[in-house]
């Protein structure tokens, strides 16, 4: 388990990360979703050991992570622009990984040249980026990690290469308890993959729940009446955003499905849809609710 107790970090005048909790449990995939500046990559900083908080705690499996190099052989991070030795082939950062990571598991590095097919004998650098990426994961999970931290990791992925990284996240994860943090600003990918979600928003975290939970307590309802609606709604449900296209209302509601339902039934709508939501869209109406809208800008 990963555990962050009331941290803070600042850069000179610049508070990044304000007074943050959070909990990764092992084995799970979570998903820190955020606005730009919110404080992810300063997170991500911080869990991989690469930063050292001012107040607070960063621990894994209870001890701090920060200088502790037998913890940090446990981790692997991919930053949103991977960094391999100039003039290295694959074969080469292999052996120099190799050398550092204990858990160095080479017959897993030969069979992931099955899946990825490109040359480990090329330089590098002399790839495109979208393929450098696909080296990152292939080096990062020859090192069987027990926890993988990576930033905005499927940016220059084509789709076949998206699909085949996250067959092999999601193995590593049901066969060894791998345990994922993810930062990205693509939701349906964070939506697709993750079961835990976390929130920020100008460094402090807003919320942090599973993925389930977080989609059973915002609904999305569809609803006309053959008069004018009750006027009363407003006040019994706590609208999030409602608009009107023509006759039918579409409102954004938190709350429990059921009271929800219950509360449209009493006042008989012509038509009553429950629609589902997606991440996105949570997102939108979870950063509205706390001033972060999305405003009609005209110029
Ligand atoms: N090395 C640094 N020196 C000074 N300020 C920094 C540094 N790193 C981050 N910051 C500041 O800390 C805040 C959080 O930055 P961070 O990169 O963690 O956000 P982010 O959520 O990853 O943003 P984005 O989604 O835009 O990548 C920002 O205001 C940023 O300017």
């Amino acid at each position: 388990m990963i555990q962050m107790i009331k941290i803070n970090k600042s850069f000179e005048k610049q508070e990044a990360v304000k007074d943050v909790n959070m909990t990764i449990n092992k084995g799970s995939i979570y998903g820190l979703i955020g606005s730009n500046g919110a404080g992810k990559t300063t997170i991500i900083k911080l869990l991989a050991g690469i930063y050292r908080q001012d107040s607070g705690e960063v621990k894994l499996e209870g001890s701090a992570i920060y200088e502790n190099q037998a913890l940090k052989q446990k981790l692997y991070y991919i930053s949103d622009q991977p960094y391999f030795f100039p003039q290295y082939t694959v074969r080469q950062m292999a052996n120099f990984y190799k050398s550092i990571y204990p858990t160095w598991n080479e017959e897993r590095f030969v069979k992931l040249a099955e899946v990825f097919d490109f040359s480990m004998k090329k330089k590098l650098q002399t790839f495109s980026k979208g393929i450098q990426r696909q080296a990152a994961f292939w080096l990062a999970l020859s090192t069987m990690p027990e926890v993988l931290i990576l930033d905005e990791p499927m940016d220059g992925l084509d789709p076949v290469a998206r699909k085949k990284v996250k067959n092999l996240l999601i193995q590593d994860v049901a066969d060894r308890e791998m345990t994922i943090l993810i930062s990205s600003h693509n939701l349906r990918e964070i939506e697709d993959i993750c079961d835990h979600i976390g929130i920020l928003h100008q460094g402090s975290l807003l919320l942090e729940k599973d993925l389930d939970d977080l989609k059973s307590d915002i609904h999305k309802v569809q609803v006309a009446y053959k008069g004018t609606a009750p006027g009363y709604l407003e006040q019994r449900l706590t609208m999030l955003h409602c608009e009107k296209r023509g006759s039918v209302m579409v409102c954004i509601i938190r709350g429990k499905e059921d009271e929800i339902v219950k509360v449209f039934h009493q006042t008989q709508p012509v038509i009553f849809d429950l629609l589902p939501l997606t991440l996105e869209e949570i997102f939108i109406y979870e950063m509205g609710d706390i001033g972060y809208a999305i405003k009609n800008i005209v110029v």
